[in-house]
């Protein structure tokens, strides 16, 4: 039996509910609009439901810390997204069982790893603009950015240099993400059946490498800390056994979310500075000439370089704030919880998102300005807590954020030192599918700067 107090809403049609309207506002990007037309009309908590399940809507602070924080709450994926990426990988843990493989990504993205990565970031970067940006006058950023970050992770936490079998899996990562908020009903010519083919290709491969890596380890010819991989077959139950924690098909699935969150979010972060970097107004190419006016042209940057660029880190955090790359996500509840003075059944999800938060006036003044200055002092820090949510928040926040700084901050030095550009588009707008997507992958205009 349905508690009396159920928030506000309806639940709409049978299980297609408001998904096509959702998915609709959100190809036209208008879904923060759509979400805040349902706040106008119901308040901050209101049902609806979304992808097959009842579901009640949460915005603001108070409600983003209580989805980041309360243990009622376990996060779990929509179904498209569990048949893409897989059924047990950390998305779909809780407690112990999550904290132990979040602990092993976390191995490989700690500070004293992040450091190390600095100059082959660099060389990845480097190569990148060799090969896709010089002697050009007119590139489309968006599928470079996803490209170079997929190298730079690939490379990074999974060892995969360059060469045939990083452009064959390349290429399946640009299908994966289509399909992966849809009706996950299997069809031809859809875009889930697009991305459960290429997610098929993408795992046959990690298969072989996790057995390549295991006989690696067996052989003595790898350790713990070769490749993420490595570190997820290391990784033994507590009985002190010595047995594998964790299966094949757990190994092959953590990793195709570190490849995709590993790419996919910076990628867009990277894009739509370059977008926001056009006008010339917030460049801070300044901060780059000063890093770069000590060293050799050849010579990569270090994690000292990056403390420096201070200014295009408070940029990246206002696109994010602007153009947060993850629109919202789900938890579903374990047991019947209150909130905001409804009652929340048992089994529904809970879904948080960004956009309304990051645009409330009361806490980011001018919310529709871009102003790169409102992150001094570590954000504005008369703000509630979570009102900044582009990486998430609580156990779950965003393991890869210092790991995005950074390859950002060596990418714009690179960019803003060589080029200025401007968009080719008059017209400049974007959709989310689900990721914001600009029109025809940014088109820009390049040319050469002359350095100081
Ligand atoms: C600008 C770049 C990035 C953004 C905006 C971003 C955003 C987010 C957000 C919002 C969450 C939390 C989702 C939730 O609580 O519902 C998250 C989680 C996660 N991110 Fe990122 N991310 C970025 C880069 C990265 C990178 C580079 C990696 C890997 C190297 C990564 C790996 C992960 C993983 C594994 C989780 C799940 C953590 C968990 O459940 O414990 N992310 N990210």
């Amino acid at each position: 039996q349905r508690p009396a107090n159920l928030p506000p809403g309806s639940l709409g049609l049978p299980v297609i509910g408001q998904s096509l309207g959702l998915l609709r506002a959100m190809r036209g990007n208008t879904a923060e609009r759509w979400i805040q037309d349902r706040v106008d009309r119901y308040g901050p908590v209101s049902k609806l439901s979304l992808f097959g399940t009842p579901t009640v809507l949460v915005t603001g602070p108070a409600a983003n810390k209580f989805v980041f924080f309360s243990g009622a709450l376990v996060m779990r994926q929509p179904r498209s997204v569990r048949r893409i990426l897989g059924e047990r990988s950390l998305l779909d843990l809780a407690g112990a069982d999550h904290k132990r493989i979040r602990g092993a990504l976390a191995e490989f993205l700690k500070p004293d790893m992040l450091r190390l990565y600095v100059g082959k970031i660099d060389g990845e970067v480097r190569r990148h603009v060799d090969e896709r940006w010089e002697g050009r006058s007119t590139v489309t950023v968006m599928p470079l950015m996803k490209r170079l970050t997929f190298d730079i992770i690939t490379s990074l936490l999974f060892g995969l240099e360059r060469g045939a079998v990083r452009d064959a899996l390349a290429g399946d990562f640009e299908h994966v993400m289509e399909g992966m908020w849809s009706v996950p009903v299997d069809l031809p010519f859809t875009a889930f059946r697009r991305s459960l083919r290429a997610s098929a290709r993408a795992r046959r491969l990690l298969v072989e490498i996790t057995r390549e890596t295991k006989a690696k380890l067996e052989r003595g010819e790898a350790t713990r800390s070769s490749s993420l991989i490595a570190c997820l077959l290391s990784l033994t139950d507590d009985d002190n056994s010595g047995a594998r924690l964790l299966s094949e098909e757990e190994i092959v699935d953590n990793s195709m979310v570190a490849l995709v969150a590993g790419h996919d979010t910076s990628s867009i972060l990277m894009t739509f500075m370059i977008r926001h970097l056009a006008s010339d107004a917030h460049t801070g190419r300044h901060e780059h000439d000063e890093v770069a006016k000590d060293k050799d042209d050849d010579v990569a940057l270090t994690w000292e370089d990056l403390a420096k660029m201070k200014f295009t880190w408070r940029v990246a955090l206002e696109t994010l704030r602007v153009v947060p790359p993850i629109f919202g996500n789900f938890r579903t509840t374990i047991q019947d919880i209150e909130f905001g003075g409804y009652t929340i059944p048992k089994g529904w999800q809970v879904f948080w998102t960004a956009g309304v938060t990051h645009m409330d006036a009361a806490i980011f003044p001018e919310p529709h300005k871009f102003n790169p200055s409102r992150f001094e002092n570590n954000q504005s820090s008369s703000a509630p807590p979570c009102s900044f949510v582009a990486f998430g928040g609580g156990p779950r926040i965003c393991v890869g954020m210092e790991f995005a700084r950074i390859e950002t901050l060596v990418t714009m030095h690179h960019l803003l030192r060589q080029f200025r550009w401007k968009l080719c588009c008059k017209e400049d707008t974007f959709a989310r599918d689900p990721m914001p997507t600009p029109l025809h992958g940014l088109p820009i205009e390049i040319e050469h700067r002359t350095c100081s």
